[in-house]
């Protein structure tokens, strides 16, 4: 049986019942019902447990009073614990109709429902309901979010006496540390986010915000929205009812008034975490233009509210465009930055230039292929390139970019970057990679000319190194110090880090395997045989079915691998055009071309490098085949997370590996175990722990922290591009001898394949090839 035959046949999305069933297993079937990880139940139920009313083990603390108690963590932490008190009533079973309408309970956050359905706890405030905060933590608690605070070192200080005798003091000074470590460990509460459509009622998000949300048919937020939005949004019931301390509120000084928190967020890749930090940017820029605040004197906005980085163009486009879908009409323009563009007048340069509306998308690649691949991940080679004119400002109100485009643009003839005054909020997608050294420096540069005192920064990752929390908070801290200073009786928001399920662990529903193929000529007959499943092929472990990605360690490799597979696929299934490769050596205009056939559906086969690796949202991918093992357990996390996105069962990730990888596979191994541990502790239903066996586990050679660390900088020595000799000819993506390939190359026409490389495989190959089959049949490519 041929998977391409047979894709050709029947691989239309359901659009209806009859004819998209089939493919109700796999990602690429459709919409997902349930986009959480964590605490639905194996029904598919789309409600969360909290909406369920299931009852399991609810903890109450009942007074006397019949009120319930919320428990009350150290007041020091207790950032939302005075909504309980000022003002407000906690009601248990006995609570009164009337202190709860319909629009209070909006989002099923209700205990009017008949008996015998357990009622919730709430906290009447206003017009919005609270959970006590013990109903807070069985939510969390059940979704995996685990939210802690930093210490903070300012607090520290105030708790050391100014006067003590030397004796005393030592004594004093220690407990700082002790009490430090305590809230280090301490786990906070807040408010979860159990419905979108709380976010209007309880949080006051903007109406057409709001809007635009439901739009996208978001109904379940995942963990980490259900855990962060609350805390970014800043409700302001939650918040007034805070003590002053922490609130942040400065009383009459509108430049000091803070919004939200500083926020480290670790959630599995897939779950969401673009729309968790894009609407509450998007709402607190539509709130601070409504308090008229970053406006200059002609009535202009000053320059960019918000910046977000990204680490390749690819994930800053994306991010651009969801962006662009959530503030459609709200005023609020979102840019991706381009090499060239300027954001800073320069003296004399004219401000007022809208980059965004004045250059067509034609014009832009154009501009953009005229400049240098600078952003190139490591194990690219970079193209020396040439710079266009400079001298097109853009004006958006959030700017998305990668971190050199916006360096860049930040240069000044002597070497003082100019600073970005207007921007209030940084955020940092893909934040480990983003202060890893490869970026570090450029990173941290943003980071400083961004001099607002009171810059709100989010980093958000699906893996973060216990170095880069570190580096995040002290980069926090500096930045306060340097920017605010102390200022007498306003406390800075905590920061807070927030995570979901396992830390850097891969998502549990997808199925792993991890394939030793002994050699390359191995592994590219095993990725035939995926391509081309026998029946008398090993049926034990999951099958792959296109669309789905390939991942290499080098580009020398990602094209060398295209130009073995190119004719793979048969010429009644879309032969070459079905199959594409996409790396950094591309031109963007290529690039972009191989991203949009990809999303489309044109292409079913995409040979890439780690430039794809991260945040990229190929919503109905099937599978990920790491061609190369991943250089870190950090970088298989996140090739992987390809697929399974938003909670899709399906998924596939298949690992080959020869004798060169068997010192470095245990870290993927390792991997691999924990998120079937961790699917199988959720009792989640999906596939079996075939990915690892136990005794392979145990055999694996245990790396050094040494080879670990090489391997990351350099991955498998000899599938590097400089090797040459004996090694190279051993690392080689060829199962034919040198004379074999000429000639089968120059029958099949070198030509179209030369040219195929130079554009990402997209060929004009005069009328496309298309399978025989009505169109009706036709694969039709999943959304963007
Ligand atoms: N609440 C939701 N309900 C359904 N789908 C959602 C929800 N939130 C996000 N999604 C979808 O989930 C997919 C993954 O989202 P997103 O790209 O933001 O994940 P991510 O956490 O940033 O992943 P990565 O770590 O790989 O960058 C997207 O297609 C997005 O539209």
């Amino acid at each position: 049986m041929d998977i391409f035959k047979l894709l050709s046949r029947s691989t239309k999305l359901s659009k209806g019942s009859g004819k998209g069933a089939p493919q109700a297993q796999l990602p690429s079937g459709g919409q997902n019902a349930n986009p959480q990880l964590f605490g639905h139940s194996t029904s598919g139920d789309a409600q969360a447990p909290e909406l369920q009313g299931n009852g399991a083990s609810r903890k109450r603390k009942r007074s006397q009073d019949g009120l319930v108690q919320a428990v009350s963590l150290p007041a020091e932490l207790d950032f939302f614990g005075d909504a309980n008190r000022t003002g407000h009533k906690v009601y248990g079973d006995k609570a009164p109709r009337e202190h709860a309408s319909e629009e209070e309970m909006e989002g099923g956050v209700t205990d009017l429902q008949p008996a015998p359905r357990p009622r919730k706890t709430i906290v009447v405030n206003g017009s919005a309901p609270f959970l006590s905060e013990e109903e807070c933590r069985r939510i969390l608690r059940s979704h995996k979010i685990k939210i802690t605070a930093f210490s903070d070192p300012q607090q520290q200080q105030e708790e050391v006496p100014a006067k003590q005798n030397g004796k005393k003091r030592r004594k004093v000074k220690e407990q700082p540390i002790e009490v430090a470590k305590k809230r280090k460990k301490a786990e906070l509460y807040p408010q979860p986010l159990t419905s979108f459509s709380q976010l209007r009622g309880k949080y006051g998000i903007s109406k057409r915000l709001a809007e635009n949300i439901e739009a996208q048919g978001y109904t379940v937020p995942t963990e980490v929205q259900l855990g962060s939005l609350p805390l970014l949004l800043e409700p302001a019931q939650t918040w007034a009812g805070s003590r002053p301390e922490l609130r942040g509120d400065f009383q009459g000084d509108k430049k000091l008034n803070s919004h939200g928190v500083d926020i480290l967020a670790i959630a599995p890749t897939g779950s969401g975490k673009t729309i968790a930090f894009l609407i509450p940017v998007i709402n607190a820029l539509l709130r601070d233009r409504n308090q008229e605040q970053d406006i200059n004197s002609h009535g202009e906005s000053a320059g960019p509210g918000a910046i977000i980085i990204a680490p390749t163009k690819e994930l800053a486009s994306q991010i651009v465009n969801e962006g662009r879908k959530l503030s459609s009409k709200t005023g609020i323009k979102i840019a991706l930055m381009r090499k060239g563009m300027d954001i800073v007048p320069s003296p004399g340069q004219d401000a007022t230039l809208d980059v965004t509306e004045e250059l067509s998308e034609r014009q832009l690649d154009e501009i953009d292929d005229k400049s240098d691949i600078s952003d190139a991940p490591a194990g690219s080679t970079r193209r020396a390139g040439r710079t266009r004119d400079q001298g097109h400002m853009v004006k958006a109100d959030v700017l998305v970019s990668t971190p050199l485009t916006l360096l860049n643009a930040l240069k000044t003839s002597d070497d003082t970057p100019k600073l970005l005054p207007s921007v209030h909020y940084l955020v940092f997608d893909e934040a480990d990679v983003l202060l890893d050294p490869l970026f570090r420096d450029q990173t941290l540069s943003i980071w400083q000319a961004c001099p607002h005192p009171q810059l709100r920064v989010s980093l958000w990752s699906a893996t973060m190194g216990s170095n880069v929390e570190q580096l995040a908070k002290s980069t926090i801290e500096a930045h306060r110090n340097k920017h605010l200073g102390p200022v007498k009786g306003y406390r800075q928001p905590p920061l807070l880090r927030l995570v979901v399920g396992l830390k850097d662990s891969a998502v549990p529903n997808i199925s792993h395997k991890l394939t030793y193929a002994a050699t390359e000529q191995g592994k590219l007959m095993a990725l035939r045989q995926l391509l081309h499943p026998t029946a008398s092929a090993d049926s034990s472990g999951p099958s792959l079915r296109p669309p789905f990605l390939i991942f290499t360690q080098t580009i020398p490799r990602a094209n060398a691998l295209y130009s073995e597979l190119l004719y793979d696929i048969p010429p009644e299934a879309g032969g070459s055009t079905r199959i594409a490769v996409l790396h950094a050596d591309l031109s963007d205009t290529a690039r972009d071309r191989v991203m949009t056939a990809f999303r489309k559906g044109e292409v079913w086969v995409l040979i890439t490098t780690d430039l794809l690796a991260r945040g990229v949202d190929f919503r109905g991918i099937n599978g990920v085949v790491n061609y190369d093992v991943p250089n870190s357990a950090a970088a298989y996390v996140h090739r992987v997370g390809r697929t399974g996105r938003a909670g899709r069962e399906g998924g596939v990730a298949i690992t080959l590996y020869t004798e060169e990888d068997i010192p470095h596979v245990r870290i993927i191994a390792q991997v691999i175990a924990a998120a079937e541990k961790l699917r199988d502790k959720s009792g989640e239903s999906g596939p079996s722990g075939e990915g690892v066996q136990q005794w392979l586990l145990d055999s694996l050679p245990q790396p050094s922290k040494r080879d670990r660390q090489r391997l990351k900088r350099r991955g498998v020595e000899v599938r590097r591009a400089s090797v040459n000799g004996k090694e190279a000819r051993k690392a080689k993506i060829s199962t034919k001898s040198g004379f074999e390939r000429k000639e089968e190359n120059r029958r099949k026409g070198a030509t179209p394949r030369s040219r195929a490389r130079q554009t990402g495989g997209l060929v004009d190959t005069g009328p496309k090839k298309r399978p025989a089959v009505a169109e009706d049949d036709e694969f039709e490519g999943f959304g963007d």
